[in-house]
């Protein structure tokens, strides 16, 4: 889909968005860019189910998901985090639509590992005829679940849902915008980052919990055609932006991790 930007932004950003956000959102549109917001809402997801006393697992920063886990994450995310979201959209004058899988097959998923993590899929597809009509008036916002062929729904990762996203719609922009300025080491924001250098933060355990998906789907997105992927916490930071190889080989060695 041409001129569209995909951004997905974190539980706990939406409710600490700037006005410049919105400003940068209406200056797209002035240049009719297509925008689609997957929002995730997975500390609202741990706080309910804390609430409920259901059982609060996480693998890699995925959580497992057992039937009565993935009501509350629906719960969550369609009745209270998109809700949010679409609220400032409209205080801030963009015209905006929340949508979910189920509109019309919208976001088509598979299990992920249904013996690892339960009720979690993978987006397999998207009806990209209904969005490219939608998003030609309007801002689409979206919620990071799927549907299966069979009707089952299952909770996707918000990151693994927005990467997914841009490379099944063809676009050339990715924006994960998220609570910290980028991707750090030693309390620095890392101005590029490849896949390798990825892999030993990773051992280093340095890039641990939520980033780790993040940085899992930001590789997937880059590795698909999605020219420009970035990991910050405000549209005017450049943040981390993801690079494929040959980059920053040389910044790094295991002895300065
Ligand atoms: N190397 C790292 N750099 C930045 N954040 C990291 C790193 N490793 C782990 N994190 C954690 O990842 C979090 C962002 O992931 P997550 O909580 O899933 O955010 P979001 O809800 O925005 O997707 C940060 O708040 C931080 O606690
Ligand atoms: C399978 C899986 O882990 N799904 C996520 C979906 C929400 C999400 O990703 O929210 P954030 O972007 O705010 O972290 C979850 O249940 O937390």
């Amino acid at each position: 889909m041409e001129n569209l930007i995909v951004i997905k932004i974190g539980g706990n950003t939406l409710s600490q968005l700037q006005p410049s956000f919105f400003q940068q959102l209406q200056c797209w549109r002035k240049q009719n860019k297509k925008i689609l917001l997957l929002h995730g809402g997975g500390t609202k997801i741990t706080e309910l189910s804390h609430q409920l006393n259901l059982p609060v697992r996480k693998i890699n920063g995925i959580r497992v998901t057992d039937e009565q886990v993935l009501e509350v994450t629906r719960l969550v995310l369609l009745g209270r985090t998109q809700p949010l979201l679409l609220q400032q959209l409209a205080v801030n004058s963009l015209p905006a639509l929340g949508l979910n899988a189920a509109d019309q097959f919208l976001l088509r998923g598979s299990f992920l590992d249904k013996q690892r993590y339960g009720f979690v899929g993978k987006i397999v597809q998207v009806n990209s005829s209904l969005l490219e009509h939608l998003l030609a008036e309007q801002i689409g916002v979206l919620a990071p679940l799927a549907l299966s062929t069979a009707g089952q729904w299952l909770n996707v990762n918000g990151d693994s849902a927005a990467a997914a996203i841009a490379s099944l719609l063809g676009a050339k922009q990715l924006y994960l915008m998220t609570d910290v300025p980028g991707v750090l080491k030693a309390g620095q924001v890392l101005p590029t980052l490849n896949r390798k250098t990825a892999q030993y933060l990773q051992a280093a355990h340095v890039i641990t919990t939520g980033m780790q998906p993040k940085i899992q789907a930001a590789f997937h997105a880059v590795d698909t055609g999605v020219n420009q992927v970035q990991i910050t916490d405000h549209f005017y930071h450049s943040g981390t932006k993801i690079t494929q190889e040959g980059v920053n080989n040389d910044e790094f060695t295991f002895s300065n991790l």
